[in-house]
């Protein structure tokens, strides 16, 4: 379980993580989603000891991120930043392959070719495994880092904006692949998100920030409440019921 107990971070005098205490689910696809600079990244990059805490702790299977050996978090936790630049020439598949690194530590073996082989195919990367990053569109580049990250296959799966650059077909796709990897594989899918309606079709949980505070947590259900969301967008949104789902319209 990831756990992150009186959390904390602060720039200068900006408190933008303000004593989050918080138990995500051991299992399942929980989004987090809130306003722009509620502090969801700043949270996600603390949790992967991307970004050091300014005070508090964050708990993986009861280990201390500070304290834990890189290599034991890497088999553990994979995460999926914002800002994926890489300066190296790599094609998609060294890219994904470098995934594999906290198991292969650089001498993959058939098993791990297997896992690549899978995660392009999964992402539907096979026809352009062979192309430079370089040489791909934004939405190619991101589902690329996504398959990397899935290649790394650790129990929990952190992704920042995993949606960002894809056109709604590869949205879906996207979704449906972090589902398939809850539900038949298991696993802890921790995703920030913006959009509304994605979270509702999609997790079993969501957190909701909101000035560096969770704002929210519960069901899609629960979250997708006119009241629910004008406290935490300061926004009107309907809600409509479709096929079961509840789906925000916030064009007025
Ligand atoms: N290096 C930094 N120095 C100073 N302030 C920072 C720094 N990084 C982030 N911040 C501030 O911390 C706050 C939280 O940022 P964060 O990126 O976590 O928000 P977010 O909820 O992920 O936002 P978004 O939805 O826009 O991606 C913002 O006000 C941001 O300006």
């Amino acid at each position: 379980m990831i756990e992150a107990r009186n959390v904390s971070r602060r720039y200068g005098d900006t408190l933008v993580v303000d004593d989050v205490t918080l138990k995500l689910p051991e299992r399942g696809v929980t989004s987090i989603i809130g306003p722009n600079g509620a502090g969801k990244s700043t949270l996600l990059s603390m949790v992967s000891r991307l970004l050091p805490l300014s005070s508090g702790t964050v708990l993986v299977d009861g280990m201390d991120v500070t304290r834990t050996p890189g290599d034991a978090l890497a088999r553990r936790l994979a995460i999926l930043r914002q800002d994926n630049a890489v300066t190296s020439r790599l094609t998609v598949r060294d890219l994904v392959t470098f995934g594999r690194y906290p198991h292969s530590r650089g001498r993959p073996t058939v098993e791990d070719r297997a896992f690549v082989e899978g995660a392009l195919a999964h992402l539907g990367l096979e026809p352009i495994a062979h192309r430079f990053l370089d040489e791909l569109s934004g939405g190619q580049r991101q589902r690329a880092f996504v398959a990397m990250v899935l290649c790394q296959d650790t129990h929990y799966v952190l992704l920042d904006e995993p949606l960002n650059s894809l056109d709604m077909k590869h949205a879906v796709a996207m979704m449906k692949e972090l589902r398939r990897a809850a539900d038949t594989l298991g696993k802890c899918v921790v995703l920030v998100l913006h959009d509304l309606n994605y979270a509702s079709c999609y997790s079993d949980h969501v957190v909701a920030m909101r000035a560096g505070k969770v704002a929210f947590q519960g069901t899609p259900e629960e979250l997708m409440r006119p009241d629910v969301l004008r406290g935490i967008y300061d926004l009107d949104i309907d809600i409509h019921l479709l096929d079961g789902k509840r789906i925000a319209v916030h064009y007025r």
